[in-house]
Protein backbone atom coordinates (compact mmCIF):
# COMPACT_ATOMS: atom_id res chain seq x y z
CA UNK A 1 0.00 0.00 0.00
CA UNK A 2 1.04 3.59 -0.64
CA UNK A 3 -0.58 6.89 -0.02
CA UNK A 4 -0.82 7.66 -3.30
CA UNK A 5 -2.93 5.25 -3.85
CA UNK A 6 -5.03 5.56 -1.17
CA UNK A 7 -4.91 9.55 -2.16
CA UNK A 8 -5.88 8.94 -5.24
CA UNK A 9 -8.61 7.08 -4.53
CA UNK A 10 -9.94 9.93 -1.91
CA UNK A 11 -9.40 12.01 -5.04
CA UNK A 12 -12.24 10.16 -6.69
CA UNK A 13 -14.49 9.64 -3.31
CA UNK A 14 -14.12 13.55 -3.53
CA UNK A 15 -14.95 14.00 -7.03
CA UNK A 16 -18.15 11.83 -7.12
CA UNK A 17 -16.19 8.65 -9.52
CA UNK A 18 -16.91 6.69 -6.24
CA UNK A 19 -18.94 6.23 -3.32
CA UNK A 20 -17.59 5.68 -0.01
CA UNK A 21 -18.50 2.40 0.27
CA UNK A 22 -17.31 1.39 -3.06
CA UNK A 23 -13.24 1.90 -2.49
CA UNK A 24 -12.26 -2.06 -2.53
CA UNK A 25 -13.93 -2.51 -5.71
CA UNK A 26 -10.92 -0.74 -6.79
CA UNK A 27 -8.04 -1.06 -4.42
CA UNK A 28 -6.92 -3.87 -1.59
CA UNK A 29 -8.73 -3.53 1.56
CA UNK A 30 -6.08 -1.86 3.52
CA UNK A 31 -5.75 0.48 0.70
CA UNK A 32 -9.60 1.11 0.91
CA UNK A 33 -9.39 2.08 4.58
CA UNK A 34 -6.60 4.07 4.29
CA UNK A 35 -8.31 6.09 1.72
CA UNK A 36 -11.19 6.72 3.98
CA UNK A 37 -8.96 7.67 6.98
CA UNK A 38 -7.87 10.29 4.62
CA UNK A 39 -11.04 11.42 3.93
CA UNK A 40 -12.43 11.54 7.78
CA UNK A 41 -9.89 13.35 8.58
CA UNK A 42 -9.61 16.03 6.24
CA UNK A 43 -13.54 16.09 7.25
CA UNK A 44 -13.72 15.72 11.07
CA UNK A 45 -10.17 17.36 11.83
CA UNK A 46 -9.29 14.33 14.03
CA UNK A 47 -6.01 12.21 13.53
CA UNK A 48 -7.03 8.38 12.88
CA UNK A 49 -3.00 7.41 12.94
CA UNK A 50 -3.35 4.81 15.56
CA UNK A 51 -7.23 3.78 14.30
CA UNK A 52 -5.46 2.80 11.14
CA UNK A 53 -2.51 0.12 13.15
CA UNK A 54 -4.16 -2.71 13.38
CA UNK A 55 -2.70 -6.10 13.39
CA UNK A 56 -4.72 -8.38 10.48
CA UNK A 57 -5.06 -8.11 6.72
CA UNK A 58 -8.25 -5.41 6.64
CA UNK A 59 -9.53 -8.19 4.28
CA UNK A 60 -9.90 -10.44 7.32
CA UNK A 61 -12.69 -8.22 8.11
CA UNK A 62 -15.40 -7.64 5.01
CA UNK A 63 -17.58 -9.64 6.49
CA UNK A 64 -17.74 -8.12 9.54
CA UNK A 65 -17.78 -4.21 8.59
CA UNK A 66 -18.47 -2.28 5.68
CA UNK A 67 -16.66 1.22 5.26
CA UNK A 68 -13.47 0.08 7.41
CA UNK A 69 -11.32 2.54 8.65
CA UNK A 70 -9.38 0.50 10.88
CA UNK A 71 -9.77 -0.90 14.26
CA UNK A 72 -10.73 -0.17 18.13
CA UNK A 73 -8.38 -1.63 20.62
CA UNK A 74 -10.19 -2.19 23.57
CA UNK A 75 -7.73 -3.77 26.39
CA UNK A 76 -7.99 -6.98 27.33
CA UNK A 77 -6.72 -9.43 30.43
CA UNK A 78 -7.82 -12.62 32.12
CA UNK A 79 -8.90 -13.61 35.43
CA UNK A 80 -8.35 -17.03 36.96
CA UNK A 81 -7.55 -19.67 36.30
CA UNK A 82 -10.76 -20.26 38.11
CA UNK A 83 -11.94 -24.52 38.31
CA UNK A 84 -14.79 -25.25 36.43
CA UNK A 85 -16.63 -28.43 36.44
CA UNK A 86 -19.54 -27.46 33.73
CA UNK A 87 -21.67 -29.55 31.39
CA UNK A 88 -19.13 -28.36 28.44
CA UNK A 89 -16.07 -27.22 30.18
CA UNK A 90 -13.80 -28.80 33.11
CA UNK A 91 -10.99 -28.03 34.53
CA UNK A 92 -8.90 -24.89 35.12
CA UNK A 93 -9.32 -21.82 32.70
CA UNK A 94 -8.18 -18.62 32.14
CA UNK A 95 -11.02 -16.10 31.07
CA UNK A 96 -10.51 -13.48 28.75
CA UNK A 97 -11.72 -10.09 28.68
CA UNK A 98 -11.58 -6.99 27.30
CA UNK A 99 -13.44 -3.95 29.26
CA UNK A 100 -12.57 -0.16 29.72
CA UNK A 101 -13.70 -0.31 33.37
CA UNK A 102 -11.21 -0.55 35.56
CA UNK A 103 -11.54 -2.29 38.88
CA UNK A 104 -13.27 -5.27 36.56
CA UNK A 105 -11.33 -7.89 36.12
CA UNK A 106 -10.11 -7.21 39.87
CA UNK A 107 -13.21 -8.03 41.22
CA UNK A 108 -13.59 -10.84 38.69
CA UNK A 109 -11.05 -12.33 40.01
CA UNK A 110 -11.07 -12.13 43.37
CA UNK A 111 -14.76 -14.02 42.64
CA UNK A 112 -12.58 -16.44 40.84
CA UNK A 113 -10.27 -17.03 43.58
CA UNK A 114 -13.24 -17.22 45.75
CA UNK A 115 -14.62 -20.15 43.32
CA UNK A 116 -11.62 -22.00 43.26
CA UNK A 117 -11.12 -21.87 47.51
CA UNK A 118 -14.53 -22.98 46.83
CA UNK A 119 -12.99 -25.96 44.79
CA UNK A 120 -14.15 -24.65 41.93
CA UNK A 121 -17.87 -23.46 39.78
CA UNK A 122 -20.93 -25.74 38.66
CA UNK A 123 -22.11 -24.97 35.32
CA UNK A 124 -25.00 -26.33 33.18
CA UNK A 125 -26.51 -25.83 29.56
CA UNK A 126 -29.65 -25.71 30.69
CA UNK A 127 -31.53 -25.18 26.86
CA UNK A 128 -30.48 -24.10 23.84
CA UNK A 129 -32.73 -22.24 21.19
CA UNK A 130 -31.80 -19.10 18.53
CA UNK A 131 -35.45 -17.77 17.53
CA UNK A 132 -36.31 -15.80 14.73
CA UNK A 133 -40.48 -14.76 14.95
CA UNK A 134 -41.76 -13.37 11.72
CA UNK A 135 -44.76 -11.34 11.69
CA UNK A 136 -47.72 -12.43 9.67
CA UNK A 137 -50.88 -10.51 8.56
CA UNK A 138 -54.23 -12.21 7.94
CA UNK A 139 -57.87 -10.90 7.86
CA UNK A 140 -58.93 -11.58 11.10
CA UNK A 141 -58.85 -13.68 14.14
CA UNK A 142 -60.85 -16.48 12.91
CA UNK A 143 -58.04 -16.91 10.50
CA UNK A 144 -55.16 -16.08 12.76
CA UNK A 145 -56.67 -18.95 14.95
CA UNK A 146 -56.82 -21.08 11.76
CA UNK A 147 -52.82 -20.12 10.95
CA UNK A 148 -51.93 -20.98 14.67
CA UNK A 149 -53.10 -24.32 14.83
CA UNK A 150 -51.65 -25.23 10.44
CA UNK A 151 -48.60 -24.10 12.00
CA UNK A 152 -48.62 -26.42 14.81
CA UNK A 153 -49.93 -29.07 12.64
CA UNK A 154 -47.54 -28.65 9.94
CA UNK A 155 -44.12 -28.59 11.67
CA UNK A 156 -42.31 -31.41 9.56
CA UNK A 157 -42.92 -29.57 6.52
CA UNK A 158 -41.60 -25.95 8.25
CA UNK A 159 -38.92 -28.12 9.19
CA UNK A 160 -38.17 -29.66 6.12
CA UNK A 161 -37.98 -26.32 4.12
CA UNK A 162 -36.05 -24.87 7.33
CA UNK A 163 -33.12 -27.65 7.34
CA UNK A 164 -32.57 -27.52 3.45
CA UNK A 165 -30.80 -24.29 4.38
CA UNK A 166 -28.43 -25.43 6.92
CA UNK A 167 -26.28 -28.24 7.32
CA UNK A 168 -25.98 -27.64 10.76
CA UNK A 169 -28.98 -26.08 12.35
CA UNK A 170 -31.78 -27.92 13.18
CA UNK A 171 -35.64 -26.85 13.52
CA UNK A 172 -37.16 -27.74 17.29
CA UNK A 173 -39.80 -25.75 18.29
CA UNK A 174 -42.66 -23.49 16.39
CA UNK A 175 -44.69 -21.49 18.90
CA UNK A 176 -47.22 -19.63 17.44
CA UNK A 177 -48.76 -16.09 18.99
CA UNK A 178 -51.90 -13.97 17.96
CA UNK A 179 -52.54 -10.45 19.05
CA UNK A 180 -55.79 -9.64 16.64
CA UNK A 181 -55.06 -10.48 13.02
CA UNK A 182 -51.39 -10.49 13.15
CA UNK A 183 -49.44 -13.75 13.98
CA UNK A 184 -46.45 -14.45 15.34
CA UNK A 185 -44.85 -17.56 14.60
CA UNK A 186 -41.42 -17.83 16.69
CA UNK A 187 -39.46 -20.17 15.10
CA UNK A 188 -36.84 -21.97 17.84
CA UNK A 189 -33.53 -23.88 15.79
CA UNK A 190 -30.51 -25.76 17.76
CA UNK A 191 -27.42 -23.99 15.53
CA UNK A 192 -24.75 -25.75 17.44
CA UNK A 193 -21.73 -23.51 17.90
CA UNK A 194 -22.84 -20.56 15.72
CA UNK A 195 -24.51 -17.68 17.55
CA UNK A 196 -26.93 -18.61 15.21
CA UNK A 197 -28.79 -15.52 14.16
CA UNK A 198 -28.01 -15.98 10.44
CA UNK A 199 -28.47 -19.33 10.11
CA UNK A 200 -31.99 -19.05 11.64
CA UNK A 201 -33.05 -15.83 9.62
CA UNK A 202 -32.18 -17.95 6.25
CA UNK A 203 -34.07 -20.84 7.29
CA UNK A 204 -36.88 -18.96 8.59
CA UNK A 205 -37.59 -17.37 4.96
CA UNK A 206 -37.66 -20.77 3.32
CA UNK A 207 -40.36 -21.91 5.67
CA UNK A 208 -42.37 -18.66 5.71
CA UNK A 209 -42.19 -18.95 1.83
CA UNK A 210 -44.28 -22.73 2.60
CA UNK A 211 -46.68 -20.21 5.08
CA UNK A 212 -47.23 -18.49 2.27
CA UNK A 213 -47.74 -21.20 -0.44
CA UNK A 214 -50.34 -23.25 2.13
CA UNK A 215 -52.32 -20.11 3.88
CA UNK A 216 -53.91 -17.07 3.07
CA UNK A 217 -50.80 -15.43 5.31
CA UNK A 218 -48.97 -12.71 4.50
CA UNK A 219 -45.80 -11.98 5.69
CA UNK A 220 -45.42 -8.67 6.51
CA UNK A 221 -41.57 -8.86 8.00
CA UNK A 222 -39.04 -11.66 8.72
CA UNK A 223 -38.30 -10.11 12.22
CA UNK A 224 -42.06 -9.49 13.98
CA UNK A 225 -40.13 -8.65 17.24
CA UNK A 226 -41.24 -11.68 19.76
CA UNK A 227 -37.94 -13.67 18.31
CA UNK A 228 -36.37 -11.23 20.61
CA UNK A 229 -33.25 -9.63 19.13
CA UNK A 230 -31.16 -7.27 20.79
CA UNK A 231 -34.43 -5.56 22.84
CA UNK A 232 -34.71 -5.75 26.37
CA UNK A 233 -38.18 -8.51 26.42
CA UNK A 234 -40.00 -10.46 28.82
CA UNK A 235 -39.91 -13.43 25.88
CA UNK A 236 -36.38 -14.48 26.65
CA UNK A 237 -36.66 -14.29 30.14
CA UNK A 238 -38.71 -17.21 30.22
CA UNK A 239 -38.62 -19.04 27.26
CA UNK A 240 -34.82 -18.56 26.99
CA UNK A 241 -32.82 -17.39 23.83
CA UNK A 242 -29.59 -18.94 22.57
CA UNK A 243 -28.18 -20.81 25.42
CA UNK A 244 -29.94 -20.76 28.42
CA UNK A 245 -26.66 -21.35 31.22
CA UNK A 246 -26.50 -21.40 35.26
CA UNK A 247 -23.46 -21.44 37.22
CA UNK A 248 -23.27 -22.19 41.05
CA UNK A 249 -21.08 -22.15 43.81
CA UNK A 250 -21.22 -23.19 47.82
CA UNK A 251 -18.34 -20.81 49.30
CA UNK A 252 -17.27 -22.23 52.34
CA UNK A 253 -17.34 -19.55 55.63
CA UNK A 254 -13.88 -18.92 55.63
CA UNK A 255 -13.24 -18.46 52.09
CA UNK A 256 -16.19 -15.58 52.11
CA UNK A 257 -14.26 -14.12 55.35
CA UNK A 258 -10.91 -14.32 53.98
CA UNK A 259 -10.97 -13.75 50.10
CA UNK A 260 -14.45 -11.47 50.01
CA UNK A 261 -13.96 -10.00 53.37
CA UNK A 262 -17.81 -10.02 54.69
CA UNK A 263 -19.63 -12.88 55.69
CA UNK A 264 -22.59 -15.19 53.85
CA UNK A 265 -24.77 -13.55 56.00
CA UNK A 266 -24.35 -10.30 54.79
CA UNK A 267 -24.03 -11.23 50.79
CA UNK A 268 -27.43 -12.84 51.25
CA UNK A 269 -29.28 -10.26 52.45
CA UNK A 270 -27.66 -7.36 50.04
CA UNK A 271 -28.54 -10.16 47.08
CA UNK A 272 -32.04 -10.31 48.72
CA UNK A 273 -32.80 -6.43 48.88
CA UNK A 274 -30.90 -5.24 46.09
CA UNK A 275 -30.66 -8.06 43.54
CA UNK A 276 -34.39 -9.08 43.89
CA UNK A 277 -36.47 -6.38 45.99
CA UNK A 278 -34.67 -2.97 44.41
CA UNK A 279 -35.14 -4.78 41.32
CA UNK A 280 -38.14 -5.54 41.39
CA UNK A 281 -39.21 -2.12 42.37
CA UNK A 282 -37.29 -0.94 39.52
CA UNK A 283 -39.20 -3.17 36.86
CA UNK A 284 -35.81 -4.51 35.65
CA UNK A 285 -35.85 -7.31 33.57
CA UNK A 286 -32.16 -8.59 34.98
CA UNK A 287 -32.46 -9.79 38.50
CA UNK A 288 -28.85 -9.45 38.98
CA UNK A 289 -25.88 -6.82 39.90
CA UNK A 290 -23.32 -7.06 37.21
CA UNK A 291 -24.01 -10.01 35.15
CA UNK A 292 -23.72 -7.19 31.92
CA UNK A 293 -20.45 -6.49 32.91
CA UNK A 294 -18.81 -10.28 32.27
CA UNK A 295 -21.13 -10.98 29.50
CA UNK A 296 -20.18 -7.68 27.52
CA UNK A 297 -16.24 -8.33 28.45
CA UNK A 298 -16.05 -12.10 27.28
CA UNK A 299 -18.39 -10.58 24.52
CA UNK A 300 -16.08 -8.47 23.08
CA UNK A 301 -12.65 -10.72 23.65
CA UNK A 302 -14.16 -13.43 21.93
CA UNK A 303 -15.95 -11.66 18.89
CA UNK A 304 -19.62 -12.02 19.85
CA UNK A 305 -22.01 -9.48 18.63
CA UNK A 306 -21.68 -6.85 20.94
CA UNK A 307 -25.54 -5.53 21.00
CA UNK A 308 -26.69 -9.11 22.49
CA UNK A 309 -25.57 -7.83 25.61
CA UNK A 310 -28.88 -6.70 26.15
CA UNK A 311 -30.29 -10.61 26.23
CA UNK A 312 -27.07 -11.45 27.51
CA UNK A 313 -27.94 -9.77 30.94
CA UNK A 314 -31.34 -11.00 31.23
CA UNK A 315 -30.14 -13.32 34.43
CA UNK A 316 -31.07 -14.20 38.46
CA UNK A 317 -28.57 -14.04 40.85
CA UNK A 318 -29.30 -15.94 43.94
CA UNK A 319 -27.46 -15.96 47.10
CA UNK A 320 -28.63 -18.01 50.82
CA UNK A 321 -27.14 -19.26 53.76
CA UNK A 322 -26.26 -22.97 52.96
CA UNK A 323 -25.36 -24.78 57.27
CA UNK A 324 -23.67 -21.51 57.47
CA UNK A 325 -21.31 -21.30 53.93
CA UNK A 326 -22.71 -19.32 51.21
CA UNK A 327 -24.38 -20.66 48.20
CA UNK A 328 -24.76 -18.77 44.99
CA UNK A 329 -26.70 -19.07 42.17
CA UNK A 330 -26.50 -16.93 38.36
CA UNK A 331 -28.95 -18.13 35.51
CA UNK A 332 -28.41 -16.32 32.08
CA UNK A 333 -32.22 -16.91 30.81
CA UNK A 334 -30.77 -16.17 27.41
CA UNK A 335 -26.80 -16.29 26.43
CA UNK A 336 -26.57 -15.79 22.73
CA UNK A 337 -22.92 -16.92 21.76
CA UNK A 338 -21.21 -18.99 19.11
CA UNK A 339 -17.33 -20.11 18.45
CA UNK A 340 -18.07 -20.34 14.25
CA UNK A 341 -19.34 -17.49 12.46
CA UNK A 342 -19.56 -13.92 13.30
CA UNK A 343 -16.85 -12.12 14.75
CA UNK A 344 -15.16 -15.10 16.18
CA UNK A 345 -13.16 -15.86 13.17
CA UNK A 346 -11.35 -12.46 13.52
CA UNK A 347 -7.24 -12.95 14.73
CA UNK A 348 -7.26 -11.59 18.34
CA UNK A 349 -11.19 -13.38 18.86
CA UNK A 350 -10.34 -16.40 17.95
CA UNK A 351 -7.15 -16.07 19.88
CA UNK A 352 -9.13 -15.46 23.08
CA UNK A 353 -11.24 -18.61 22.31
CA UNK A 354 -8.12 -20.61 21.99
CA UNK A 355 -7.43 -19.55 25.53
CA UNK A 356 -10.92 -20.99 26.54
CA UNK A 357 -10.02 -24.26 24.31
CA UNK A 358 -13.70 -23.77 22.29
CA UNK A 359 -12.16 -22.25 18.92
CA UNK A 360 -13.97 -23.81 16.19
CA UNK A 361 -16.72 -26.38 15.68
CA UNK A 362 -16.85 -28.73 18.34
CA UNK A 363 -17.29 -32.10 18.81
CA UNK A 364 -20.08 -33.28 18.60
CA UNK A 365 -21.18 -30.02 17.26
CA UNK A 366 -22.75 -27.48 19.72
CA UNK A 367 -20.40 -28.69 22.33
CA UNK A 368 -17.93 -25.66 22.08
CA UNK A 369 -21.21 -23.32 22.38
CA UNK A 370 -21.85 -24.89 24.96
CA UNK A 371 -18.94 -24.59 26.67
CA UNK A 372 -18.05 -21.07 25.92
CA UNK A 373 -21.74 -20.16 27.57
CA UNK A 374 -20.75 -22.37 30.75
CA UNK A 375 -17.28 -20.24 30.70
CA UNK A 376 -19.11 -16.95 30.17
CA UNK A 377 -21.66 -17.91 33.18
CA UNK A 378 -19.09 -18.31 35.64
CA UNK A 379 -17.31 -15.69 34.71
CA UNK A 380 -20.33 -13.70 36.07
CA UNK A 381 -20.95 -15.92 38.84
CA UNK A 382 -17.39 -14.65 40.09
CA UNK A 383 -18.41 -11.52 38.91
CA UNK A 384 -21.71 -11.03 41.28
CA UNK A 385 -20.06 -12.66 44.59
CA UNK A 386 -17.04 -10.19 44.01
CA UNK A 387 -19.43 -7.29 44.23
CA UNK A 388 -21.86 -7.98 46.48
CA UNK A 389 -19.20 -8.84 49.13
CA UNK A 390 -18.04 -5.56 47.81
CA UNK A 391 -21.65 -4.08 48.61
CA UNK A 392 -21.93 -5.47 51.94
CA UNK A 393 -18.41 -4.97 53.17
CA UNK A 394 -18.80 -1.44 51.80
CA UNK A 395 -16.06 -0.89 49.91
CA UNK A 396 -17.53 -0.45 46.09
CA UNK A 397 -16.73 3.17 45.96
CA UNK A 398 -13.17 3.05 47.31
CA UNK A 399 -12.25 0.20 45.11
CA UNK A 400 -12.95 1.95 42.22
CA UNK A 401 -11.33 5.18 43.44
CA UNK A 402 -8.46 3.00 43.67
CA UNK A 403 -8.56 1.39 40.47
CA UNK A 404 -10.92 2.89 38.05
CA UNK A 405 -9.60 6.60 37.98
C1 LIG B 1 -11.14 -4.32 43.91
C2 LIG B 1 -11.41 -5.46 44.86
C3 LIG B 1 -11.25 -6.79 44.10
C4 LIG B 1 -10.39 -5.43 45.98
O1 LIG B 1 -10.78 -6.40 46.93
P1 LIG B 1 -9.90 -6.81 48.17
O2 LIG B 1 -10.61 -7.90 48.85
O3 LIG B 1 -9.56 -5.62 49.00
O4 LIG B 1 -8.57 -7.29 47.46
P2 LIG B 1 -7.32 -8.07 48.00
O5 LIG B 1 -6.13 -7.18 47.73
O6 LIG B 1 -7.49 -8.58 49.40
O7 LIG B 1 -7.26 -9.33 47.00
C5 LIG B 1 -8.25 -10.32 47.00
C6 LIG B 1 -8.26 -10.98 45.63
O8 LIG B 1 -8.83 -10.09 44.66
C7 LIG B 1 -8.10 -10.20 43.43
N1 LIG B 1 -7.48 -8.89 43.12
C8 LIG B 1 -7.35 -7.84 43.95
N2 LIG B 1 -6.77 -6.79 43.30
C9 LIG B 1 -6.54 -7.20 42.05
C10 LIG B 1 -5.98 -6.57 40.91
N3 LIG B 1 -5.53 -5.30 40.94
N4 LIG B 1 -5.93 -7.27 39.76
C11 LIG B 1 -6.36 -8.54 39.72
N5 LIG B 1 -6.89 -9.20 40.78
C12 LIG B 1 -6.99 -8.53 41.92
C13 LIG B 1 -7.09 -11.30 43.62
O9 LIG B 1 -7.67 -12.52 43.21
C14 LIG B 1 -6.88 -11.28 45.10
O10 LIG B 1 -6.46 -12.52 45.62
P3 LIG B 1 -4.86 -12.90 45.64
O11 LIG B 1 -4.54 -13.30 44.25
O12 LIG B 1 -4.09 -11.68 46.06
O13 LIG B 1 -4.79 -14.03 46.61
C15 LIG B 1 -12.82 -5.39 45.49
O14 LIG B 1 -12.94 -4.20 46.24
C16 LIG B 1 -13.95 -5.45 44.52
O15 LIG B 1 -14.16 -6.45 43.85
N6 LIG B 1 -14.76 -4.40 44.45
C17 LIG B 1 -15.96 -4.41 43.58
C18 LIG B 1 -15.63 -3.81 42.25
C19 LIG B 1 -16.61 -4.28 41.20
O16 LIG B 1 -17.18 -5.35 41.27
N7 LIG B 1 -16.76 -3.50 40.17
C20 LIG B 1 -17.59 -3.96 39.07
C21 LIG B 1 -18.07 -2.91 38.30
S1 LIG B 1 -19.36 -2.02 39.16
C22 LIG B 1 -20.46 -1.65 37.89
O17 LIG B 1 -20.03 -1.49 36.76
C23 LIG B 1 -21.90 -1.85 38.08
C24 LIG B 1 -22.71 -1.26 39.23
C25 LIG B 1 -21.94 -1.25 40.56
O18 LIG B 1 -23.16 0.05 38.95
C26 LIG B 1 -23.91 -2.22 39.25
C27 LIG B 1 -24.81 -2.07 40.46
O19 LIG B 1 -25.67 -1.19 40.48
O20 LIG B 1 -24.63 -2.88 41.39
N1 LIG C 1 -29.35 -11.97 9.95
C1 LIG C 1 -29.75 -11.36 11.04
O1 LIG C 1 -30.91 -11.02 11.21
C2 LIG C 1 -28.77 -11.10 12.12
C3 LIG C 1 -27.44 -11.37 11.97
N2 LIG C 1 -26.55 -11.16 12.99
C4 LIG C 1 -25.16 -11.49 12.71
O2 LIG C 1 -25.15 -12.88 12.43
C5 LIG C 1 -23.84 -13.38 12.62
C6 LIG C 1 -23.94 -14.68 13.33
O3 LIG C 1 -24.78 -15.53 12.59
P1 LIG C 1 -24.42 -17.06 12.52
O4 LIG C 1 -25.53 -17.70 11.79
O5 LIG C 1 -24.06 -17.55 13.88
O6 LIG C 1 -23.03 -17.08 11.77
P2 LIG C 1 -22.64 -17.09 10.23
O7 LIG C 1 -23.61 -16.35 9.39
O8 LIG C 1 -21.21 -16.70 10.18
O9 LIG C 1 -22.83 -18.64 9.84
C7 LIG C 1 -22.21 -19.65 10.52
C8 LIG C 1 -22.25 -20.89 9.67
O10 LIG C 1 -21.17 -21.72 10.04
C9 LIG C 1 -21.44 -23.03 9.59
N3 LIG C 1 -20.90 -23.98 10.57
C10 LIG C 1 -19.75 -24.64 10.41
N4 LIG C 1 -19.50 -25.41 11.49
C11 LIG C 1 -20.53 -25.24 12.35
C12 LIG C 1 -20.84 -25.77 13.63
N5 LIG C 1 -20.03 -26.61 14.25
N6 LIG C 1 -21.98 -25.36 14.24
C13 LIG C 1 -22.81 -24.49 13.62
N7 LIG C 1 -22.57 -23.96 12.40
C14 LIG C 1 -21.43 -24.34 11.76
C15 LIG C 1 -22.98 -23.13 9.46
O11 LIG C 1 -23.25 -23.35 8.10
P3 LIG C 1 -24.53 -24.22 7.64
O12 LIG C 1 -25.73 -23.43 8.10
O13 LIG C 1 -24.40 -24.25 6.16
O14 LIG C 1 -24.44 -25.55 8.30
C16 LIG C 1 -23.45 -21.75 9.93
O15 LIG C 1 -24.60 -21.33 9.25
C17 LIG C 1 -23.10 -12.34 13.41
O16 LIG C 1 -22.19 -11.66 12.54
C18 LIG C 1 -24.18 -11.40 13.84
O17 LIG C 1 -23.70 -10.12 14.06
C19 LIG C 1 -26.98 -10.74 14.22
C20 LIG C 1 -28.30 -10.48 14.43
C21 LIG C 1 -29.28 -10.56 13.40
Amino acid sequence: MTDTDAGALADRVREGDLRLYELEEHADADVAAAARRLLVEEQSGADLGTTGEYAFPAADAEPNVENMTGAVQIPVGVVGPVEIDGGAISGERYLPMATTEGALLASVNRGCAALNDAGGAGARVLKNRMTRAPAFRVADVAEAEALASWARDNVDALREAAESTTGHGELREVTPYVVGNNVYLRFAYDTKDAMGMNMATIATEAACAVVEEETPAHLVALSGNLCSDKKPAAVNAVEGRGRTVAADVTVPRDVVERTLKTTPEAVAEVNTRKNLVGSAKAGALGFNAHVANSVAAMFLATGQDAAQVVEGANAITTAERREGDLYVSVTLASLEVGTVGGGTRLPTQAEALDVLGVRGGGDPPGSNGDALAEAVAVAALAGELSLLSALASRNLSSAHADLGR
